[in-house]
């Protein structure tokens, strides 16, 4: 189709998919984190740049209560969201921005956390939880703040796939004078059934088990939100012309990128999962899901976004969706 007459999708329909990733381990951790807030000062609740409304989990909500909180978007180095829209969701300022790779990124959340809890006395030093989705970076996080805070090395496993955390770590000490000591944490996914765009959503960014979801709908789902952000092509013209059809799509770029099985056919689920994964580490550029579009508008976004997944939540055998 010639660029000029293409016309972007604009819903996706709702393809058969297992709404919900929450394991065994998730609830052990919830259960473990329950007990443990009690005698934990600050909590760091971590969530992925790129999407920040799908991997807010409201479990939190409930085990946090009434503690300090700093919200830590994670990955600001792949996000395309513009900084004024965490500002303007956050306005009393307690979230920072952050990319896990880079040391100075994440001084000013220690000083944030210094400066919550300046006025409060305990012999412990400061107690900081980290809880978050499954692969949003907690445990990057962690190891950068005790790189930066006392130069000391690795303290915790991290990986690309969802799910290396299996336990709650012992305290591991980030700063002196004064003392600033945390916990890693498993990341946990919602308990409850996510609706189909978080679901598309949270296995493109890989904050769910790898197989979960095909990778050619996640490779869909990416073309979809793509032709969204710039009906042009642009953001995969190297590839293919602007296009709907994630299977010509998927063809096109297997012959770019010389993707071809034995019998010289394409090989189409291995591209799905190598252009999808080249998304997530940042080598075709910066993303954004959850939809945003400017500052003023985040706030009723926000409400409205809720609205339509409880409503789907209660529709569940509905077979469209739009994104607002
Ligand atoms: N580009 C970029 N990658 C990041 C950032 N933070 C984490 N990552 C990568 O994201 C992946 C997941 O990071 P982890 O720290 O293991 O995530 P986690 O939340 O501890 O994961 P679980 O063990 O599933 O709970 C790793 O490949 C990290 O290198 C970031 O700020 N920028």
């Amino acid at each position: 189709m010639a660029a000029a007459n293409f016309i972007p999708r604009t819903s996706f329909p709702a393809p058969t998919l297992p709404r919900a990733y929450f394991l065994g381990h998730h609830a052990k951790a919830i259960r473990k984190m329950r007990e443990m807030t009690a005698d934990i000062d600050l909590i760091y609740e971590v969530r992925d740049a790129r999407a920040p409304l799908s991997t807010r989990n409201t479990i939190f909500d409930s085990i946090i209560g009434v503690k300090p909180r700093v919200v830590v978007y994670t990955k600001k180095d792949l996000s395309a969201i513009h900084p004024e829209m965490f500002r303007a969701w956050h306005p009393r300022g307690d979230y920072c921005t952050v990319n896990t790779h880079d040391h100075t990124s994440v001084k000013s959340l220690v000083n944030l956390s210094k400066r919550l809890c300046a006025n409060r006395e305990s012999f412990f030093g400061l107690r900081v939880m980290i809880m978050g989705m499954p692969n949003v970076g907690k445990s990057s996080l962690l190891n950068t703040l005790r790189h930066a805070g006392v130069g000391r090395r690795k303290a915790a496993k991290t990986g690309a796939l969802a799910g290396v955390t299996r336990n709650i770590s012992s305290y591991v000490k980030i700063h002196e004078d004064p003392d600033i000591l945390v916990y890693d944490t498993p990341g946990v996914s919602l308990p409850k059934t996510i609706d189909a765009e978080t679901m598309l959503t949270l296995s493109t960014i890989g904050s769910i088990s790898v197989g979960l979801v095909d990778p050619t709908i996640q490779a869909d789902y990416l073309l979809y939100q793509l032709n969204l952000v710039d009906p042009s092509g642009s953001l995969y013209i190297k590839y293919s012309p602007p296009t709907n059809d994630i299977e010509d799509f998927l063809t096109s770029y297997c012959l770019r990128m010389h993707r071809l099985s034995k019998g010289g056919y394409p090989d189409l689920l291995g591209a799905a999962t190598h252009w999808v994964d080249r998304w997530r580490k940042g080598l075709e550029g910066r993303i954004a899901f959850d939809d945003f579009k400017n500052p003023s508008a985040y706030k009723e976004w926000e409400a409205a976004h809720d609205e339509r997944r409880r409503k789907e939540r209660g529709q569940q055998s509905d077979q469209k969706f739009r994104v607002a």
